[in-house]
């Protein structure tokens, strides 16, 4: 090494150190001007490994498995973290999470979702001035967002609204499937499913000519907005920290715009209709189209890699298959001397316990929601542990969902039948309690996910489609294997997989020249438009 490059890292080392020395001075002084006394009551300090920053480096690195790794170091069912500005509470326990979310004023959302939408959509003043308008003639705060999230609520409900998405977007999907020819399709699975299920739902929801019918490149300038929601959120720079996500942004409000002004809303489902309405209560149509990002996103960001492991999980698993197989069968009809084959969609929640609780043991063993509240006065939850006003809470699923205390001693194994009829009845009512409530890929109480049927429904349609009608095979034409599981960051609910996989979607022996159809109300009719056979 020569003397002036290492005269130059002896500098720069002195510089790091005398650096380092007065980011922590500054820490420590931050934290003496705002130490105050804890009430005994609060629930339990846990340390940082590092003191002062260690649980602000943990979630930088580890992100939302960070939560995973700090309960697994207590028992406690709650505990709180030092925080630069203040405490934060992290809950693991079935009972206290139930606790909270069923007390929507004290532990409440709207504080959250202002903040994060002024960011992640990068609302302007006007617009926030409009958001945070009060009702007129009462005090009650963001009427606009709470009109729109009741709007998506209603008609994603039970109902024909959510039976005509229903339809629309499984009718879509057969498109992609019922032209595969006796050679089959090579395929990335992720990527295939990606596309097919974004089309379908964005169909369903926004009509047949939509921004991504019009262009599909739309599809992966989605996934750079999902990608960069937690760099658009911190707001630092965001045209250089979240140069992709930015750009998607403005890319994705054009599209909306031009279908606005093109008025291709027409054809579009309830959803949009009521939400259009709710939401030009007070915003114009160019910031509607601003918005509709934050549906796109919704609709897609977890369903896409809930498709994936749920098919995945049972293209690795033959006798799985061939179970689901025998299963779904009786709920299709043939009709004789035709190749229409019509799925009773509307069948699957009664007459197939193995592959609806598939789909639950999937998203139990990949969903590891978590969701936040902030504090709006001092509380005693559940007489146990006082909550100051102020602080955030963010509540984990992922502790919750492998719990051997909750699921027993196979809770890290994926056990297809563990959510069926006969086998939750044939444990104790209390532990039956127990599950249910510590079961929450959906969320719950006031911000329960409003979309829960339209996704269930539409993933359990497409994946009943390709065991029945195909063979999801690896490059070397043996069962799939599963992989790795992506770092869950702080935006995503439904973990992604590591990488994307090569494989080949063949025609099932006997299904060869099978069209499919759905009926999604269980009358025998085959629902929605745009059905195509060809
Ligand atoms: C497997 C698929 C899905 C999963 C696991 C899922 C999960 C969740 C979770 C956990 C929340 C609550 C977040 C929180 O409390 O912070 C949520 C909220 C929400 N989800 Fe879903 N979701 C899925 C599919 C969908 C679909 C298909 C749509 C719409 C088309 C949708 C629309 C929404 C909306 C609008 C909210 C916010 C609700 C509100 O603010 O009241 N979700 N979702």
């Amino acid at each position: 090494m020569s003397s002036k490059m290492a005269a130059i890292l002896e500098n720069s080392s002195i510089y790091a150190l005398l650096l380092s020395g007065l980011v922590l001075g500054a820490i420590v002084l931050w934290q003496l001007q705002t130490y105050k006394p804890r009430d005994p009551r609060e629930p339990p300090m846990l340390p940082a490994r590092i003191p002062y920053i260690g649980h602000i480096l943990g979630l930088i690195i580890h992100q939302a498995e960070y939560f995973q790794q700090l309960a697994s170091r207590t028992t406690f069912p709650i505990f709180s973290l030092k925080m630069l500005s203040g405490e934060l509470y992290v809950v693991t326990s079935p009972d206290l999470i139930k606790a909270i979310v069923k007390n929507p004023k004290v532990f409440t959302f709207d504080e959250i979702f202002v903040v994060a939408s002024e960011s992640v959509f990068a609302l302007t003043k006007r617009q926030m001035d409009i958001l945070k308008e009060p009702r007129v003639g009462s005090n009650e705060k963001y009427p606009i967002a709470k009109d729109t999230q009741q709007s998506m609520h209603r008609t994603m409900n039970p109902g024909a609204s959510l039976d005509h998405l229903n339809a629309r977007a499984l009718n879509r999907f057969a498109r992609f499937v019922n032209p595969i020819g006796p050679t089959g399709i090579n395929v990335k699975l992720y990527e295939w499913i990606r596309h097919a299920f974004t089309l379908s739902t964005m169909e369903a929801i926004y009509g047949p000519i939509n921004p991504f019918s019009e262009d599909e490149s739309l599809i992966p300038t989605l996934q750079h907005f999902e990608d960069d929601i937690g760099l658009l959120y911190l707001n630092v720079l965001p045209q250089y920290t979240a140069r992709a996500g930015y750009k998607a942004r403005i890319t994705m409000a054009n599209s909306f715009k031009k279908y606005y002004d093109n008025k291709h809303n027409i054809d579009s489902s309830a959803l949009i209709k009521a939400r259009y309405e709710a939401l030009t209560q007070g915003f114009n149509t160019d910031d509607v189209a601003a918005f509709d990002i934050g549906v796109c996103v919704a609709a897609t960001t977890n369903s896409v890699p809930g498709t994936f492991w749920f098919l995945v999980r049972i293209f690795s698993s033959p006798d799985l298959l061939a179970a689901l197989r025998e299963e779904v069968e009786p709920l299709v009809t043939r009709k004789p001397g035709s190749n229409e084959a019509i799925v009773n969609v509307a069948g699957f929640m009664k007459s197939c316990p193995l592959l609806t609780s598939t789909w639950q043991e999937t998203l139990r063993s990949i969903a590891a929601t978590v969701t936040a509240r902030t504090v709006t006065e001092d509380t005693m939850l559940n007489g146990q542990y006082l909550l100051k006003k102020g602080s955030y809470i963010q509540m984990a699923a992922g502790p919750m969902h492998s719990s051997p205390t909750i699921w027993g001693p196979d809770a890290n194994d994926f056990n297809p039948s563990r959510f069926m009829p006969s086998t939750v009845s044939s444990l104790p009512k209390a532990e039956q309690k127990q599950r249910k409530t510590a079961f929450a890929p959906f969320g719950g109480g006031a911000v329960l996910c409003p979309g829960r049927y339209f996704a269930s429904t539409e993933i359990l349609g497409i994946v009943a489609t390709m065991v029945l009608g195909f063979e999801v095979v690896s490059k070397d034409g043996g069962s799939l294997k599963l992989p790795r599981i992506k770092k869950q960051t702080m935006a995503v609910q439904v973990r992604h997989p590591v990488g994307d996989m090569d494989v080949t979607i063949k025609r099932r022996k006997g299904w060869e020249n099978v069209k499919f159809a759905y009926d999604v109300v269980g009358d025998g009719a085959v629902e929605g438009e745009g059905l195509v056979f060809d």
